[in-house]
């Protein structure tokens, strides 16, 4: 069947393009914010894609680092509280993860030991951050300190979804780090499984380079 390429979304393209994919998730207890995170960064051009068998929300975003395209795919879920656990495929050849509480629930910040603990069983080595929301509420709380990630070098960030304080930097800065870690994974499983990636692609160029030669021997056959 015939695709009209005019009907092809111009994000499809880009990631179609892109030099390298990565996966950024989302954990955080309900409501602190996880969502309206994503929105805010993604502002002109997120589009959501329902998957609700696992009420999984995939926002498509293509970055620049360096001087190459980056095709992002974060992955959101909604209302975690009923699952108790993450299904273990949202974790699944994660690059990076963003850990959110919301400063004005004490709870939703003790509750990051929980979701630390998780994640580390699926993903040992992915760069992480922890993500204080909602600072808009309460200014005042930047003066204190979080120490929960401290021991772990996990870098920590004010935000505000609401007011937009500090998310694009936190955005960027996990963008890279998780282009840096699919370059140079830590796990010896992704290491694996980067190898394979890079032998697939040598394939497809081998294979795409035969072809041209074809071509251009038996021009009937083009
Ligand atoms: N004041 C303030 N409210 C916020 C901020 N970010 C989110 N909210 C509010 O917090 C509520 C929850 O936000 P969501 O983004 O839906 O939370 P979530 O973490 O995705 O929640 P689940 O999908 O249930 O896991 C909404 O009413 C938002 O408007 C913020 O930066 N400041
Ligand atoms: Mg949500």
């Amino acid at each position: 069947m015939a695709v009209d390429a005019g009907s092809i979304p111009e994000l499809d393209q880009k990631k179609y393009d892109a030099d390298e994919q990565v996966k950024i998730i989302c954990l955080g207890d309900s409501a602190v914010g996880k969502s309206k995170l994503m929105e805010r960064f993604l502002m002109d051009e997120y589009r959501p894609q329902q998957l609700s068998t696992y009420a999984l929300t995939l926002y498509k975003h293509a970055a620049t680092v360096g001087n190459k395209t980056i095709a992002v795919d974060f992955w959101d879920t909604a209302g975690q509280e009923r699952f108790q656990n993450m299904h273990p495929s949202y974790y699944h050849k994660a690059h990076a993860c963003i850990m959110v509480f919301d400063v004005q629930r004490k709870l939703t910040y003790k509750n990051l030991a929980n979701w630390y603990k998780e994640l580390r069983e699926y993903r040992p080595e992915i760069p992480c951050c922890v993500v204080a929301n909602k600072i808009d509420a309460d200014m005042k709380v930047t003066q204190r300190s979080f120490n929960f990630g401290k021991k772990q070098g996990l870098p920590f960030y004010f935000v505000s979804a609401a007011d937009g304080t500090n998310v694009v930097k936190m955005f960027r800065d996990m963008i890279k780090r998780a282009v840096e870690y699919k370059q140079n994974p830590s796990d010896f499983m992704d290491e694996v499984m980067q190898e394979l990636e890079n032998f697939d692609l040598e394939k497809k160029d081998n294979s795409e380079a035969e072809e041209d030669g074809l071509k251009a021997e038996s021009p009937e056959l083009v």
